[in-house]
């Protein structure tokens, strides 16, 4: 049987006396697009950050493709093909998207290493460089300094470089904040277009996003998972809806 791609057993978090998660149950399959809401405080960022190896749990274990992880840092996950986007676009700002991309080859699972010339590598990089930010309609951009580039295009630029790495296990954590209403239909687009190779997890207050984008969606309140289904069964799941979907919490339908 194949290990599932993400594996929460018991996951606790305490800080300073405060129980951030309570006993994280999550299992997650390969290639599935998991969506993981909740109202502001329910712990879903400190979530992402104990399975991407930012912040150790106080109890508990994480598994990456049956690997036990938990006490691997942030920097090693990735060689098990674990990668997270942040709130603030990761992009080095002072070059270019095209760089940015290339240095996102370089770090990424590519196999440049076996090519005879340092020419014939360095030609390859920026052929597969040049295909990334085709295939985000980058193109225009590519030799612009990312701090000139707006928001949207930041944002879109550091997803086609954590792309470029070839991560099996994608973590993105509210990839639509600060996006205009009319750039979320390309944007979801563009997630949808993820391919199935990838296992997604996402936290994200748009609920047009995650709603047309999840396979399951896991609903976390007060640190502890409140209910998970399909996207139709937490639609209509009574606890969900007292909880966030119909309550006065913070929610972003752009
Ligand atoms: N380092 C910390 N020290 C103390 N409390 C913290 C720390 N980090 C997070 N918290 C608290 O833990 C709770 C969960 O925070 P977290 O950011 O994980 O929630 P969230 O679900 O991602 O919220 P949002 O939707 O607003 O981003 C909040 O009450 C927050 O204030």
């Amino acid at each position: 049987m194949t290990a599932p791609a993400l594996q929460l057993e018991d996951v606790t978090k305490t800080i300073g006396g405060l129980t951030i998660l309570d006993g994280v149950p999550l299992t997650v399959q390969p290639g599935e697009r998991r969506a993981i809401i909740g109202p502001n405080g329910a712990g879903k960022t400190t979530l992402l950050n104990v399975i991407a190896g930012f912040l150790p749990p106080t109890r508990g274990r994480v598994l990456v493709f049956g690997r036990d992880v938990t006490r691997l840092p942030a920097h090693r996950r990735v060689d098990v093909g674990l990668l997270k986007t942040n709130q603030q676009p990761a992009v080095l700002r002072e070059l270019t998207a095209l760089e940015n991309v290339l240095l996102a080859l370089l770090r990424g699972r590519h196999r440049f290493f076996g090519l005879a010339g340092s020419v014939d590598r360095d030609r390859e990089a920026r052929r597969q460089a040049m295909a990334v930010l085709e295939e985000w309609d980058l193109l225009d951009v590519a030799n612009e300094r990312v701090q000139h580039l707006s928001h949207g295009y930041q944002r879109r630029l550091e997803l086609a470089a954590r792309f470029a790495m070839r991560p099996r296990l994608l973590l993105l954590d509210e990839p639509a904040a600060g996006l205009a209403a009319d750039e979320i239909p390309a944007f979801l687009e563009r997630l949808q277009r993820l391919p199935r190779d990838m296992t997604v997890v996402l936290v994200e207050h748009s609920m047009r996003v995650v709603f047309a984008f999840a396979d399951r969606i896991t609903v976390l309140h007060h640190g502890a998972v409140l209910t998970e289904g399909t996207p139709d069964e937490v639609r209509q799941d009574r606890y969900a809806q007292e909880a966030y979907l119909s309550g006065g919490t913070r929610r972003n339908d752009a």
